[in-house]
């Protein structure tokens, strides 16, 4: 499928960006990493195989908006049906991934967190909502740094509009607004990403109505001026990640920055509704706007002397606006202007290539993550996804890690995602070519683990597309075939599991499980993740045919997924990992 801007795609993190740095167990007097051989199970020859269905749980509607049910799936449906020994499914959302509560959704960045990590950490949202309630945040280093610029100048915050709890909180942004008041800033100005992802589609006019609303009020309240200044739908503005498409961001940085956008309103709530066009545009799409005073002016434009924060603590789609806010030199586009302002970050989005220097709270620390034991160990290992997700099997699966752990032993292998595309219009994404290039790896022999990323369940599944994503899960089954009859063809091991779920379940319910029905009598389209477990499946003719999933664990989660990769690869896991997820006849 040829897709816009597909020839101009630029090299991305290839090698020279994923890095040389130093192996953190070679470092000296560093903690060694090395794992002892599992007393039962033994190494195998052949390469142990991870693969990662993103976005695909298990549902229990089996009904015409499951795309998993409805999909053909032969591979996975055998694999099921192998039974509990070899098949069962796995928490992925909520307290079990560090998320605040079992209200909410996995999400890929706190799924590999788990899956690369073996244990569960406090996450970003957790961490925001501490140092919110306790005040620390405007304490911290972060603060301290921005609050001159924020009190003398303008304090522009940039980031997702909704109470999604992926990247941002409605709730945060308020506690952020309200204490900058009581610190003493007096203009505060809103760059707001409509968000139709992480929760239902066609709500931005509202989120922007409540923003609106609640700026009016804050300012009317304290004496100050607060009031929404630019957005966009956050697949279209600021919000790109691993380099995917670098126009996204520079609509951004136009729209925040410099005041520039195609279109110009004086109303935020009628920039979002007429861009909207009657709800044919989804809230992820909707084109870049500014707000103008009668002077035809930006009332927002970013100035000298102004603070920034971008408020999301997620990382993967701050990184990118970070740059472009932060770094002199920058070379992706022309910023045209790039003011003196102090910026600041929710959090540091990366914490190797120190992005954003200042931040408000400190990131979670992902210590000892299993691939430090990996290549301590000199194993060889192979990664690969496609751009959207290929930062989730290196950068989150390594603990927050950016490049290599060790470059002699790792190779990261990224498939250039289509650009420009809402990703229902090509809904096989680049399966078939992971598939291609991870077989190769499998085969080639140079490899003790090979871990990929099938991105297309949950990229499409966001669309909100029944068809597509039915065809996304199809085109993925079929994929995961060409994967195991590889495993096959070795004598390999495999361990199949997901991040969390999404495209099973393409509707929103009532409680009763019944579509939710629209004002236009169609079933509301869920774009979000969801709440439900994912499979997890292992197998292989290098298994050992003792080897088996543990019957006491039914409560597990992602997190136990690493102590049994780690037993598969034929080595005991360091103890503090959370328990694995198998065991053998010898052991019982
Ligand atoms: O960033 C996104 O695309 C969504 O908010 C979450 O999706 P992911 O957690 O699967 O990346
Ligand atoms: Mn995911
Ligand atoms: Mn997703």
């Amino acid at each position: 499928m040829a897709a816009e801007g597909q020839g101009g795609h630029q090299a991305t993190l290839r090698d020279e960006q994923f890095g040389q740095r130093l192996p953190e167990h070679a470092a000296e007097g560093a903690e060694i990493f090395r794992l002892a051989p599992h007393p039962t199970i033994p190494r195998c020859q052949a390469p142990l195989v991870v693969i990662v269905l993103d976005g695909l749980g298990e549902s229990k509607y089996n009904d015409e908006y499951n795309a998993v049910h409805m999909a053909q799936t032969p591979t996975l449906d055998a694999l099921k049906a192998v039974g509990p020994r070899h098949y069962r499914t796995l928490k992925a959302h909520g307290t079990s991934v560090g998320l605040p509560s079992d209200a909410d959704m996995g999400n890929s960045e706190v799924g590999h967190n788990a899956l690369g990590a073996g244990q569960i950490v406090d996450q970003g949202a957790k961490c925001v909502d501490k140092a919110l309630a306790t005040g620390d945040l405007f304490r911290l280093d972060g603060w301290k740094y921005i609050e001159p610029n924020a009190k003398q100048g303008t304090l522009h915050l940039i980031g997702l509009l909704s109470d999604g709890g992926v990247h941002s909180r409605y709730d945060q942004i308020m506690l952020l607004v309200e204490g900058a008041i009581k610190q003493g800033v007096k203009r505060i100005r809103l760059h707001v990403l409509a968000d139709g992802r992480d929760v239902g589609d066609n709500t931005a006019v509202a989120w922007v109505e409540r923003l609106a609303g609640d700026a009016r009020r804050l300012s009317k309240q304290h004496g100050v001026d607060a009031r929404i200044a630019s957005g966009g739908g956050r697949m279209k503005v600021t919000m790109d990640r691993y380099e995917s498409d670098w126009r996204v961001v520079q609509r951004g940085y136009y729209a925040h920055v410099l005041g520039e956008a195609p279109s110009t309103f004086t109303d935020p709530v009628d920039a979002v509704r007429t861009l909207k066009k009657d709800n044919t545009v989804s809230d992820q799409y909707v084109d870049p706007w500014v707000i103008v005073g009668d002077d035809g002016k930006p009332v927002g434009a970013v100035q000298d002397g102004d603070a920034v924060v971008t408020f999301n603590f997620r990382a993967d789609r701050m990184v990118e606006i970070s740059q472009a806010l932060e770094y002199e030199k920058f070379h992706k586009f022309d910023r045209k202007r790039w003011p003196k302002i102090r910026f600041a970050g929710m959090m540091q989005y990366d914490g190797d290539l120190l992005l954003p220097k200042h931040f408000l709270v400190p990131p979670p620390l992902i210590e000892r993550a299993s691939e430090q034991y990996v290549v301590g160990t000199g194993l060889r290992v192979f990664a690969c996804s496609e751009s959207q997700k290929i930062g989730h099997v290196t950068f989150f699966w390594n603990g927050n890690r950016s490049g290599y752990l060790d470059p002699k032993l790792e190779k990261f292998q990224e498939i250039p995602s289509d650009q420009g595309i809402s990703f229902d219009k090509a809904p096989a994404m680049k399966a078939r070519e992971i598939a291609a290039t991870t077989k190769q790896a499998i085969l080639s022999g140079q490899y003790d683990f090979v871990r990929c990323n099938f991105a297309n369940p949950d990229m499409v599944g966001h669309t909100g597309k029944l068809k597509a994503a039915i065809e996304a899960v199809t085109v993925t089954d079929a994929c995961i075939k060409v994967l195991l009859d590889a495993v096959d063809q070795v004598g390999g091991r495999f361990l199949l599991t997901a991040d969390h779920g999404n495209a099973e379940d393409m509707v929103q319910r009532q409680k009763d499980g019944s579509p939710v029905v629209g004002p236009e009598g169609k079933p509301v389209e869920l774009t979000s993740h969801t709440l439900n477990p994912v499979p997890c499946a292992i197998g292989g003719p290098g298994l050992p045919p003792d080897v088996h999933f543990r019957g006491d664990l039914p409560a597990a989660g992602l997190a136990n997924v690493t102590a049994a990769f780690i037993n598969l690869l034929g080595f005991e896991a360091p103890d503090f990992y959370k328990p694995s997820l198998v065991t053998t006849a010898k052991e019982e």
